[in-house]
């Protein structure tokens, strides 16, 4: 739908537009006080102080008697073959067969492969270091006799074990990088690893492929227990528009038919809380909803579902501009083309209420990008990490009709003749804008200390894991898949937090300094935990502690919240019907039959779905030969696909050159 006279046809992809990538400094960004991070119920895993995350000895040696049986994992080459998870308590003997240890020290490098980055920081910060290298020389301890008993590297145990190898040239492990987006940080930290970038895309023998853009190929070779893949494959659930729109609707209303302890009730987020009131285009009923609603002394914004980086964005201020998008849309649908041929249609769009009132940083506007990790999707282990804000460099006015006052992106502020200049000003760290806001509006405003670290934190924290229990039931999951995701929050003047959307792909150009202290640290952790988690997973090992976990807070713990069945040596993971925030509604899963010989691994790895969207977008089949009728039945097809989700089905190349499909800002 090219309704912007200015964009034309809205794109579907983008290539990475950003200059060179700045040599990463490979420096963790330090750990960021999040005070607000702490309280709150379960499953929202509040890991406030150090204590609560690192476990005492007793508790780990528990896990440490969980490890599998030799020979547990029988490597299957491609997905769709049986691919089988023996687990079981090991025999004493396993436990006890120690091999000679090797240096404590050496292991804690190992299992924190970037602890040399935090050589930089001060004395006080090394003094704690100081006292949690003996607490993970103690766990590194455990970890050994757990070690002893494991059975020869085959799989993602390897990962951490092959970093102290020397690299062997042409014999791997191998990495496949797709696409410029953070490459250069993700390089640094495989090769500090020992392991040896393909630029081969079809290499199906990697550890590790991280691809901007989504390759139906990718999900179909991929060994479960033996590699790590960048992005779930349908996380467009929450990465678009209508995606994470339908989501959030869906889960409202299956909240509202629960029946929830009141206590329980009062805790829960309502969508209209925390999301702009928004509709879709592309539903003849809710646009003309909207069409009927609207009047001039509302701004609304109008963006594509599936675009990035402002493209396509435009607002809408009078009843003349709406008359031209009502016509636009009907000539869209009427258009004999697009009937016969819907996929050439233009992107689907949403139109939403445009928060008119945002706080102000010294007179710009500004949204703040923060994260979601999902590290493990098998439990799941999904994490909050702290991002950066992103402040326009003109004043903001919200009657301009330059679009550059109203749109925070860096794309769009790169277009102004002074970003060289002054670009620096355009990104602020969590830190300045906490102090900005401490200094201007705490007293004003009757603001907390630190709201930024307390209540801001703790409300995109929740906002956050709301969004991902609506879609948990349904996003597809393996081991070994991993996802991290770019949320973007904006802060009215009244200091209300708004949702704005989510990101798959998020951008990880170091071209400002801040950007240059907080990417690297992101990207590292992320593949730390990913590492660490699938590790655990796939050997039976308790999750927490997490070694490697240092800037991300652990908003859900699927290893203690969702529940695991195993039948007929397979492990499945069972999902019981949505909202964990209310225990009520729990349910245990239904029984499932055995899995025949013929079992396709992404079929296994489907979700229980209790109940679909009827607005959901339909799922990707990604595996050969699951057709369309192997669909849940209560899946009810999508009105309309938007161009770019279906350009995700298609099998592309993801050479290093490939185009951004997310959102490099
Ligand atoms: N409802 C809204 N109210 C006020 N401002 C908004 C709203 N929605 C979006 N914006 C502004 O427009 C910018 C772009 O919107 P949005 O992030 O939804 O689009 P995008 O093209 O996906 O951008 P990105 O590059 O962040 O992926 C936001 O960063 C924000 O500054
Ligand atoms: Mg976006
Ligand atoms: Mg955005």
């Amino acid at each position: 739908m090219a309704l912007h006279p200015q964009t034309g046809r809205p794109h579907g992809h983008h290539r990475d537009e950003s200059e060179p990538l700045a040599e990463a400094t490979a420096q963790d960004a330090g750990r960021h006080p999040s005070p607000g991070c702490t309280e709150a119920p379960c499953p929202i895993q509040g890991l406030g102080s150090r204590a609560a995350r690192r476990p005492q000895r007793g508790i780990v040696s528990t896990s440490s008697s969980r490890v599998p049986r030799p020979g547990a994992l029988m490597p299957a080459t491609r997905s769709c073959s049986r691919f089988i998870h023996c687990r079981g308590q090991p025999s004493r003997t396993h436990v006890n067969s120690k091999r000679p240890k090797r240096s404590r020290i050496q292991r804690c490098h190992t299992l924190v492969p970037d602890w040399t980055h935090e050589k930089r920081m001060g004395s006080s910060v090394k003094e704690g270091l100081r006292s949690e290298l003996s607490h993970l020389d103690q766990v590194a301890d455990l970890l050994e006799e757990e070690e002893a008993a494991r059975p020869p590297v085959a799989s993602l145990e390897g990962l951490l074990l092959e970093g102290d190898k020397q690299p062997n040239p042409g014999q791997g492990p191998f990495f496949y990088i797709g696409g410029t987006n953070g490459a250069s940080i993700i390089s640094n930290y495989c090769e500090s690893k020992g392991w040896q970038r393909t630029q081969d895309s079809r290499c199906e023998d990697y550890k590790l492929k991280w691809c901007e853009i989504k390759c139906r190929d990718n999900y179909c070779s991929f060994r479960e227990g033996q590699q790590l893949l960048f992005q779930l494959p349908n996380n467009k659930l929450l990465t678009t528009k209508i995606g994470l729109l339908s989501a959030l609707r869906e889960h409202a209303r299956t909240l509202s038919k629960a029946k929830l302890l009141p206590s329980t009730q009062a805790k829960v987020l309502k969508m209209e809380e925390f999301f702009p009131e928004t509709y879709r285009l592309d539903i003849r009923d809710e646009r003309q909803n909207f069409f009927t609603l609207f009047d001039e002394t509302q701004i609304w914004i109008c963006k594509p579902t599936a675009s990035n980086q402002g493209k396509g964005i435009f607002l809408i201020r009078t009843q003349e501009e709406v008359a031209a998008l009502q016509a636009k849309t009907q000539s869209i649908e009427d258009d004999p083309i697009y009937c016969k041929m819907p996929f050439r249609a233009p992107q689907a769009r949403v139109v939403q209420r445009y928060v008119q009132n945002p706080l102000l940083l010294d007179g710009k506007k500004f949204d703040v990008r923060s994260y979601l990790l999902i590290a493990c999707a098998m439990p799941y282990m999904v994490f909050f990490g702290h991002g950066y804000a992103r402040l326009t460099l003109s004043l903001y006015d919200p009657n301009s009709s330059d679009l550059s006052g109203h749109l925070t992106n860096q794309f769009i502020q790169k277009k102004n003749p002074l970003y060289m200049l002054l670009k620096e000003s355009t990104v602020w760290s969590m830190e300045h804008l906490n102090r900005y806001i401490n200094d201007k509006f705490r007293k004003t405003k009757g603001l907390p200390r630190d709201w930024v670290f307390t209540t801001f934190t703790k409300q995109m924290q929740q906002i956050m894991a709301h969004c991902f229990l609506a879609v948990k039931s349904k996003l597809e999951c393996k081991l070994g898949y991993f996802d991290l995701i770019g949320c973007d929050f904006l802060i009215d003047e009244n200091f209300k937090v708004w949702l704005l959307e989510m990101n798959s792909n998020p951008a990880l150009h170091t071209n400002c300094e801040v950007l240059k202290e907080v990417i690297p640290g992101v990207v590292m952790e992320t593949l730390d935990l990913a590492i660490e988690t699938c590790q655990k997973s796939l050997y039976s090992q308790k999750m927490l502690p997490l070694l490697s976990q240092r800037r991300f807070v652990l908003l859900y713990n699927g290893e203690t919240t969702d529940q695991w069945t195993r039948m007929g040596g397979l492990r499945t993971f069972s999902r019981p019907p949505p909202a964990v925030d209310q225990p009520s509604v729990r349910k245990p899963a239904p029984p499932r039959a055995a899995p025949g010989p013929l079992l396709c691994a992404s079929r296994r790895s489907r979700p229980l779905v209790s109940g679909c969207a009827p607005e959901a977008e339909p799922e990707v089949s990604l595996c050969p030969g699951q057709s369309a009728s192997s669909r849940d039945p209560a899946e009810e097809p999508s009105p309309g696909t938007p161009e770019e989700e279906r350009e995700e089905d298609k099998v592309r190349p993801t050479g290093p050159r490939g185009s951004v499909h997310g959102d490099p800002m």
